[in-house]
């Protein structure tokens, strides 16, 4: 939203020796002209692929696995020995990246988990005869994830928790180039683990979205207490699958009878047509997430949702606008309070990020914190618990008015949200009829989508008030 206010951080100038900026086609061409074929090295590994598959272009998703024949239910597709994915153990990190000298190391945020990866990845690419040579060079050379944005296509996602997550990022990828070089600036030739070849922040930022794109988080090595501890690893030709939330196959992890080890394995979860994409479920995430990591959006995507921090004088506002008589969201009860602090939303540490759209409409803590703040009646919300307040399948348990003055400032609220954006969908639209470059239409489409969800959410509150005023009417009648 305040998208001009900020400090634009962005890959985009920097010019890598090992990293093109950003993709200009469907088609991201591979790290090298001609790699090897890909299905043949994992056979020769041991691996099996059923012969069926291949690897085609699959519409605009870039390259994926097709089917060439009708393969059954149930059917094996890939299965992959433990030698074939790209992992690190713990120990390796040591050695990976010299990490007495990388003080941040330590401190990667969760969210960064795909750059420690990305420095194994980085670090075999750069060795003369990796054994995963054959699996990095059928590697997208680009990748469309917002990093690699142009500022001004930055600010055209018009949205400005997404902003701030680009931004992070770049900043880290900024400040991670000087560490990693620092932490090889003495080392003899020898020694470089990146085999004498620069790294900056565009290599880092390619090694780190080829990660996110592409790794799954799966079971690793067999904890004393019996579980599993999770690992991000690349799984090479699985990961020419594409993305749907109806896929067609799971990845299945099987100890192997031979040697006990972890194999991997791709399944048909249901019968797939000849010439259709085999297609994995990469998550229930959001388009932020998809474009973040995976470079592009879905539309209608159901998880899709926005970010709103929960703030007492944007909510009296929102209810003021909405015919609510005297809210006080700024100033509650000391009850009410007791019940934001239950919530999350007061107290010491509160999370007052909540969210609209997606599975959930209206996030349950919001939904509860609405509907306290807008009644006095505080015997009646005692008598209901937490999840009660919560919930938007609870038939308005503090009451018809209750229920109606909470949706009405939801409804508010989306029309303020609506408007911090500088464009309408129709402009959008219009723009991405004029034809734009990739990353332009990334942003676009993303905005779009944002403000789609938006309108969503009015349209399903607005019926549920009709509903609920109609229901109070019959009620009175009777
Ligand atoms: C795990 S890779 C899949 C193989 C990839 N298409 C390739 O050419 O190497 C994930 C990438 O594929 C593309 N992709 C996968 N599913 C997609 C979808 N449903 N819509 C658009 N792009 C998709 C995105 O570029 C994503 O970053």
């Amino acid at each position: 939203m305040a998208a001009s206010k900020m400090v634009m951080a962005s890959l985009n100038h920097c010019r890598p020796l090992t990293c093109a900026a950003m993709v200009t086609t469907s088609y991201p061409t591979r790290l090298v002209p001609h790699p090897p074929d890909l299905i043949k090295w994992v056979r020769r590994e041991g691996g099996f692929v059923h012969q069926a598959v291949k690897i085609l272009q699959d519409g605009n998703n870039g390259f994926g696995l097709i089917a060439t024949q009708a393969i059954p239910k149930g059917s094996e597709l890939i299965v992959l020995p433990d030698h074939i994915p790209l992992k690190f153990g713990p120990l390796e990190l040591f050695t990976l990246l010299n990490m007495s000298k990388l003080d941040m190391w330590e401190h990667l945020a969760e969210e960064l988990w795909a750059m420690k990866l990305g420095v194994k990845l980085l670090q075999e690419r750069a060795k003369v005869g990796s054994f995963w040579w054959p699996y990095i060079s059928n590697l997208p050379e680009t990748y469309s994830v917002p990093i690699f944005f142009p500022g001004e296509d930055i600010k055209n996602l018009q949205y400005a928790p997404l902003l701030h997550q680009v931004n992070k990022r770049c900043r880290f990828l900024l400040d991670f180039e000087q560490q990693v070089k620092h932490s090889i600036e003495n080392l003899k030739p020898n020694d470089d683990p990146y085999g004498g070849q620069d790294v900056d922040a565009s290599s880092l930022g390619w090694a780190m979205s080829a990660v996110s794109s592409r790794a799954f988080r799966l079971y690793g090595k067999k904890l004393p207490n019996g579980t599993y501890n999770d690992v991000p690893m690349m799984l090479p030709l699985i990961d020419m699958c594409n993305h749907s939330f109806n896929p067609n196959a799971q990845i299945l992890q099987e100890q192997d009878p031979r040697n006990s080890k972890m194999l991997i394995k791709v399944v048909a979860e249901t019968p797939v047509k000849q010439e259709n994409p085999i297609l994995l479920n990469y998550g229930c995430l959001n388009n932020d997430l998809f474009l973040l990591d995976y470079g592009f959006v879905i539309p209608s995507n159901p998880y899709d949702c926005i970010e709103l921090r929960y703030d007492g004088a944007l909510l009296d506002a929102a209810s003021i606008a909405a015919g609510v008589s005297s809210p006080n969201f700024s100033s509650p009860t000391s009850w009410q309070q007791q019940i934001l602090s239950q919530l999350n939303l007061d107290g010491e540490a509160p999370v007052l990020k909540v969210t609209l759209g997606g599975q959930e409409l209206i996030e349950g803590r919001l939904l509860a914190a609405l509907r306290v703040l807008l009644t006095s009646d505080m015997e009646t919300v005692q008598k209901h618990d937490l999840d009660t307040l919560k919930s938007l399948s609870a038939n308005a348990p503090l009451g018809i008015a209750n229920e109606v003055a909470a949706f009405r400032t939801v409804i508010a609220l989306c029309v303020i949200a609506l408007g911090h954006f500088p464009t309408k969908i129709m402009d959008d639209e219009s723009l991405l009829k004029q034809g734009v470059s990739t990353s332009t239409e990334l942003a676009i489409q993303f905005r779009i989508q944002k403000k789609s969800v938006i309108i969503d959410v009015m349209r399903d509150l607005t019926k549920r008030v009709k509903s609920l005023l109609a229901k109070d009417m019959t009620t009175a009648q009777i």
